[in-house]
């Protein structure tokens, strides 16, 4: 398994292009199911998850290929798709297949996709896009780890239907506005999630024809219609990585410029920078960053909530910054039950953290000190590299399969910007 080897102690300067965001990009490569015809994605991050995803739907009979002459460039075709199905082996590894069941059923009339099975983070279930899609008119047993999904008898379209989650969630309000764009009717998505990825996907629907309004609210409602068409569509850029890189400069210190950055898309997190006595600005076509290290800055108590609140998938890598910026901090996770499975390795390298059920309570220390660390999950793997950015010594992060997951070779944009670390393989 690859090692990331970090040599803390370097400031970080230069630029850097952020990629296409990984949560916008899955599910509108399932989006691409919706259509016969020919779809093509600009922007797609080299991520394993779209690797993970493109394997999925290729063996659904779907032709997807990058360009060769522009590797972010991704044409799929679903005309051909003759196997409405996700197999246990690619879902296991990827929790985003299940983006790949509104579509299939929504389409096809019938769908058998393997439930995902547990994650790092939490239990995650996917009750609600189930209770979305039964109240659709959808027939579905979940048996043998598999959701089957039809149609009743004499039914050839799911029925539109006014739909209340019982909390946010994220690839649910996705799934049943995919789903509900080839519905018979109206669909009122209540409780609504307003990620950015989710507009991003409605605006990609909205290309191929579908009717959808609301998107980015609470309330999104759908006209669906017989068929969707094809379309281009540019991938939003990624504000999860663009916020790992603004902690990353905050922790170790210096200025850099993140390039196709979108400030407006992440608020939540500059403003807590900012308040920290980080520089932040938008520049031309981009978000610039300035820090003097996080010895010298103010850590910073949040919580975690929906957009447009701090995101969970920031928390980790912000507390990596706060473990060794000044002062006592209070975290509070509520989106997840288990996600602070990167503090014990936080606490390896010095840190110290004190966790009381959704609560992390952080004392910031003037150093940490290099060690090996092991990553647990995705964004556990991005704290535990800022930690090692900051850190005396050399720090080792094993199993960075996970952090490959959702991030684009990030030791290469990290060292062009003047990080000592490199890939290796023990
Ligand atoms: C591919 C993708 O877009 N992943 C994002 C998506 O994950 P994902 O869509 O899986 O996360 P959700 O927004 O659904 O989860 C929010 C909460 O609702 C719970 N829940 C969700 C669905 C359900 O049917 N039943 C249920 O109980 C979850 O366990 C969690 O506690 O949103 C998360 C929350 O912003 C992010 O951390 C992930 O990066
Ligand atoms: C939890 C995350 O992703 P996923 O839902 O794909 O596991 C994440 O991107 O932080």
């Amino acid at each position: 398994m690859d090692q990331l080897r970090i040599r803390g102690g370097h400031r970080l300067h230069g630029d850097l292009m952020v990629s296409g965001a990984k949560n916008a990009a899955l599910p509108e490569l399932c989006a691409a199911l919706l259509t016969a015809d020919a779809v093509t994605l600009h922007n797609v991050p080299a991520l394993q998850d779209v690797s993970t995803m493109l394997k999925l739907i290729r063996n659904m009979g779907v032709t997807a290929e990058r360009d060769p002459a522009d590797s972010d460039k991704v044409v799929l075709h679903a005309g051909g798709l003759d196997k409405p199905e996700a197999p246990y082996e690619l879902v296991k590894t990827m929790r985003a297949s299940i983006l790949a069941l509104g579509p299939l059923l929504a389409r096809f009339g019938h769908a058998r996709v393997s439930l995902p099975g547990g994650c790092a983070i939490g239990s995650r279930p996917v009750d609600q896009h189930i209770k979305g899609l039964q109240a659709m008119g959808a027939v579905i047993v979940v048996e043998h780890g598999y959701i089957e999904a039809s149609l009743p008898t004499g039914r050839t379209r799911l029925q539109g239907a006014r739909i209340s989650t019982d909390m946010v969630t994220v690839t649910g309000t996705e799934n049943l506005m995919m789903a509900a764009c080839l519905a018979e009717g109206e669909t009122v998505l209540e409780n609504a999630a307003q990620e950015p990825e989710v507009v991003d996907l409605a605006e990609m629907l909205i290309k191929m024809g579908a009717h959808i309004e609301g998107h980015g609210t609470h309330h999104i409602r759908i006209q669906g219609v017989e068929r969707l068409h094809g379309c281009e569509h540019h991938v939003v850029a990624d504000r999860i990585e663009a916020g790992t890189f603004l902690c990353a400069v905050a922790a170790a210190g210096g200025d850099v410029v993140l390039k196709a950055a979108r400030a407006d898309h992440m608020d939540a997190v500059i403003d807590k920078l900012r308040d920290a006595g980080v520089t932040v600005e938008c520049v031309d076509g981009g978000v610039r960053v300035a820090s003097p290290g996080a010895g010298a800055l103010k850590a910073q108590t949040f919580r975690t909530t929906e957009y447009p609140g701090f995101p969970t998938d920031m928390q980790a890598q912000f507390m990596a910054f706060n473990v060794v910026a000044q002062g006592a901090s209070k975290v509070t996770e509520t989106i997840f039950e288990n996600r602070y499975m990167h503090v014990q390795e936080l606490q390896r390298l010095g840190a110290d953290i004190q966790v009381e059920g959704k609560v992390a309570l952080i004392n910031g220390v003037p150093r940490l000190s290099g060690a090996t660390v092991m990553a647990t999950d995705l964004r556990a793997s991005a704290s535990l590299v800022i930690a090692g950015l900051v850190a005396d010594g050399e720090t080792t992060v094993d199993r960075i399969y996970h952090l490959d997951r959702g991030y684009d070779r990030m030791e290469n944009k990290l060292r062009a910007l003047g990080a000592d670390i490199e890939r290796v393989k023990p």
